[in-house]
């Protein structure tokens, strides 16, 4: 059955924000995140394997892979091809938001102010990754933003470390946080990924 977004958001703490240059990292890369329990994987359609990548990855036991950066409905066809359980944008458009909410696909679109969240509240949203979120003022401007949206949920990306996350995750309306720091970018150490796989899995992200 497919999961809802807010279910997605509860699974883990953190969901790491993936860019993908080469296929052949993409499943040793999910088998390391999992295996530290963050079982959210968002894979940025920034980067020609990104595709391919959501392929491989979804084959491994626990993995829940959505695609990031989908930015029109065209990328969005693509993503629902390779297989993606859930789509992740940095902002909201209503054609993106229309044609994904329309097919019940579990969506987090980026907001960065109370106009983005009335437009999304208006197509029936709920639920939104609040981008960049460091950028754009941090943990005093999320509250601020959240206070007349008591409805509305949050995962916080953008600027956010292993070190700030539990700050963040601290906040009612923050169901978990995205961020790239458990993958940088390289050749990927995937004994090191694990280990900042299983930290952040240890921080709390559960509110009700
Ligand atoms: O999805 C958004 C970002 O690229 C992730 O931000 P970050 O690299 O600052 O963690
Ligand atoms: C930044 C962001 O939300 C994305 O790449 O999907």
């Amino acid at each position: 059955m497919t999961k809802s977004i807010e279910q997605i958001m509860r699974t883990a703490p953190v969901i790491p924000v993936l860019v993908i240059d080469d296929v052949r990292h993409a499943r040793p890369l999910a088998e390391a995140l999992v295996s530290g329990g963050l079982r959210v994987l968002e894979v940025t359609l920034r980067t020609p394997a990104a595709l391919d990548a959501i392929r491989e990855m979804r084959q491994v036991e626990g993995a829940l892979v959505g695609a990031g950066t989908v930015l029109n409905p065209r990328d969005y066809d693509a993503a629902m091809k390779a297989g993606s359980a859930f789509i992740v944008s940095p902002g909201l458009t209503e054609a993106l938001a229309g044609a994904v909410a329309g097919d019940g696909t579990p969506y987090l679109p980026g907001v960065a102010t109370a106009g983005d969240i009335m437009h999304g509240l208006d197509l029936g949203l709920h639920h939104f990754k609040f981008f960049p979120a460091t950028a754009a003022g941090g943990i005093p401007t999320l509250k601020a933003l959240a206070a007349p949206f008591s409805q509305c949920r949050f995962c916080p990306t953008g600027g956010i470390t292993a070190a700030t996350a539990p700050d963040w995750l601290a906040l009612d309306p923050v169901l978990c946080v995205g961020g790239s720091w458990l993958a940088p970018a390289g050749m990927p150490d995937f004994d090191a990924i694990a280990g900042a796989a299983r930290q952040a899995c240890a921080l709390q992200g559960d509110h009700t």
